[in-house]
């Protein structure tokens, strides 16, 4: 895992770093802006031959500091560069002015509003250097046209527009949110998508949330500017960095390869151990022709190494599921008493109710997995689909029965169905930054259900009560458009109970699940159908090292 940091924990690092004197802000601003030209050149290899054009767009705070040494350097590389700027230099803050002044021995500076089409004529790129981290309201009108002009082609006839590099991060999005600050209801449209973002020191927790990770053709690199042992330290100890309120010091992970020897440790099964060290998951099929959700849970709790993985049917669904389930074991079970009777087994320790279920079945099986499962020391519940929608009318309902070995996996819509006064939050047009996120709805939610949550997407964030958050960034390198498929969150819900049943606490199994989810669509590859999940698991074992 490698950490995410906020706007807020950024900037206290900084500041902590330049107050212990290691290091000045003006060399933080040379490293940022040697670190954004160093990124086009390994983007664009070609670039690093001869003299091309930049457009470079420069803001009011520090991110135009930046452009102005990315300026500065790509001039010294024999580029032609044109720099525009917002705002008046003389109130840049000092280390910006600093910059600014630099790039006047070398160069011209515009006002914004002199940006024309003869500008993009011979540029090989235009930077993107208006606004970054210190965003806090709408962008100026003159600076959202001056971004829609630079990244569109005024008519057909004309050549296309350079492509965008975003210093730290699109220009109008807020970072610690991904979303864009005045945007629409649907908040999914950025003034611009850049070619290739370039941040700094660590990614921000706005990069792997939707929309601002939602193009796959948008590259983003973190570029070292000398306080990634900070982040580091910080990561272990946010209370002891000076210039934090409270609300930032929890910890937001995105989830990676860094921790695999871990994850193939966890993963491994011990050679002295047999069937039943490794657990008994049970999942609850729906009704005769809703069959088949419960047996893609069941699968894939297998394949994640479950020992024994039961699928509990009712009456009119046995057939179905005997006529094809061979490792996975059937029981009949079609009520409460049913159910509970099963339960009484101390040995099924993980247990899985909602693909396929039918929402008044569910309604009378929830309570009763859950009574039989608190109080237990291992034992795990993942509540998804029906399981979750049945408790629309009343989610209090829900949450009062919910322990803290359940993990609820709602997809937007569910979520929005349990907690609707979060995802009218999430989803009213954000007028002011830091802006209310996804990673802030999943903790609210985990607070108030008492228990894990996994809220999914293509940026699926996992919190649990304690606050601490994770994303599963499906984007950027990691993009895996193809689980967008019907029965793929099926596999999700049995993978997270498959580690349950292996004895993962909630919030881990949950976080692995979505990982290991996404690894394997990714080893797939194009063509993914929920069926084929399962099935690359064994892969992604292998190239995990398990
Ligand atoms: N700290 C460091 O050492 C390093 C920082 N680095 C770089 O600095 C960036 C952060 O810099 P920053 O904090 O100056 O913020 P930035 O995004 O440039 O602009 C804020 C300015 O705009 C204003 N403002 C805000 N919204 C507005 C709006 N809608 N319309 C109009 N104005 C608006 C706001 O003032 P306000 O009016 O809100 O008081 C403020 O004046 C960071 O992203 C990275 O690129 C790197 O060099 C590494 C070292
Ligand atoms: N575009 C996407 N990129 C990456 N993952 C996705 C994408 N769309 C959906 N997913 C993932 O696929 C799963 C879909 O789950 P869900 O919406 O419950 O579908 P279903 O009910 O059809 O199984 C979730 O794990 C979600 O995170
Ligand atoms: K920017």
């Amino acid at each position: 895992m490698s950490e995410l940091v906020t706007a807020a924990q950024m900037r206290a690092i900084e500041q902590a770093a330049i107050s212990s004197g290691k290091v000045t802000g003006l060399a933080l601003m040379e490293r940022a802006g040697q670190g954004v030209v160093q990124a086009i050149c390994e983007t664009w290899p070609e670039l690093t031959i001869g003299a091309h054009g930049a457009v470079v767009l420069c803001g009011p705070g520090n991110n135009g500091g930046d452009g102005y040494v990315v300026a500065r350097l790509l001039a010294a590389r024999g580029w032609s560069v044109a720099v525009f700027a917002y705002g008046d230099p003389a109130r840049l803050p000092p280390d910006a002015r600093a910059n600014y002044e630099r790039w006047c021995r070398v160069g011209g500076c515009a006002p914004l509003t002199a940006l024309d089409d003869s500008t993009f004529s011979d540029a090989a790129v235009t930077v993107d250097a208006l606004f970054g981290t210190g965003l806090t309201r709408p962008l100026p009108s003159e600076v959202l046209n001056a971004l829609m002009f630079a990244s569109t082609r005024p008519n057909a006839a004309a050549p296309q527009r350079p492509p965008i590099v975003a210093v730290d991060i699109a220009s109008g999005v807020d970072a610690d949110s991904g979303r864009v600050i005045g945007g629409d209801e649907q908040g999914d449209e950025l003034p611009y998508w850049p070619a290739l973002t370039v941040t700094f020191g660590a990614a921000k927790v706005g990069h792997m949330l939707l929309p601002h990770a939602g193009d796959t053709r948008h590259k983003l690199v973190v570029a070292p500017i000398g306080v990634e042992d900070d982040i580091a330290r910080a990561y272990l100890t946010w209370n002891v960095v000076e210039h934090l309120d409270l609300a930032a010091v929890r910890h937001i992970d995105l989830l990676g390869r860094p921790d695999i020897s871990l994850q193939a440790l966890e993963l491994a099964k011990d050679v002295a151990s047999h069937k039943f060290g490794h657990g008994h998951a049970v999942i609850l099929s729906g009704p005769a022709g809703r069959t088949g959700a419960a047996r893609l849970a069941a699968r894939a709790a297998l394949r994640v190494g479950a020992g024994l993985v039961t699928v509990a049917a009712p009456r009119d669904a046995m057939a179905e599921n005997a006529a094809q389930l061979t490792a996975i074991m059937l029981r009949e079970a079609e009520g409460a008493a049913a159910l509970a009777d099963l339960l009484r087994d101390k040995r099924l320790n993980a247990i899985c109710l909602g693909p396929g279920l039918g929402q008044a079945r569910a309604r009378d099986l929830v309570p009763v997995a859950l009574d039989a499962t608190r109080d237990r020391d291992v034992s795990g519940v993942v509540l998804d689909a029906d399981a979750l929608s049945a408790f629309a009318d009343d989610p209090v309902d829900l949450f009062t029965m919910l322990h803290d070995g359940c993990v609820l996996t709602p997809h937007a819509g569910e979520f929005a169905r349990l907690f609707p006064d979060l995802s009218a939050r999430l989803n009213a047009p954000a007028m002011t930054g830091p802006a209310y996120s996804k990673v802030d709805a999943a903790r609210d939610a985990a607070e108030r259900a008492g228990c894990t949550v996994l809220l999914k997407g293509s940026d699926t964030v996992i919190a649990d009560e304690t606050g601490d958050a994770a994303i599963n960034a499906a984007c950027y390198d990691r993009a895996a458009p193809w689980l967008a498929t019907a029965g793929s969150g099926d596999v999700l819900a049995g993978l997270v109970t498959g580690l349950l049943a292996r004895g993962y606490a909630p919030v881990t199994a949950a976080e692995t699940a979505a990982w290991l989810h996404t690894e394997a669509a990714l080893s797939f590859g194009p063509g993914l159908i929920a069926e084929d999940l399962p099935e690359e698991l064994p892969k992604v074992f292998r190239a995990l090292g398990v």
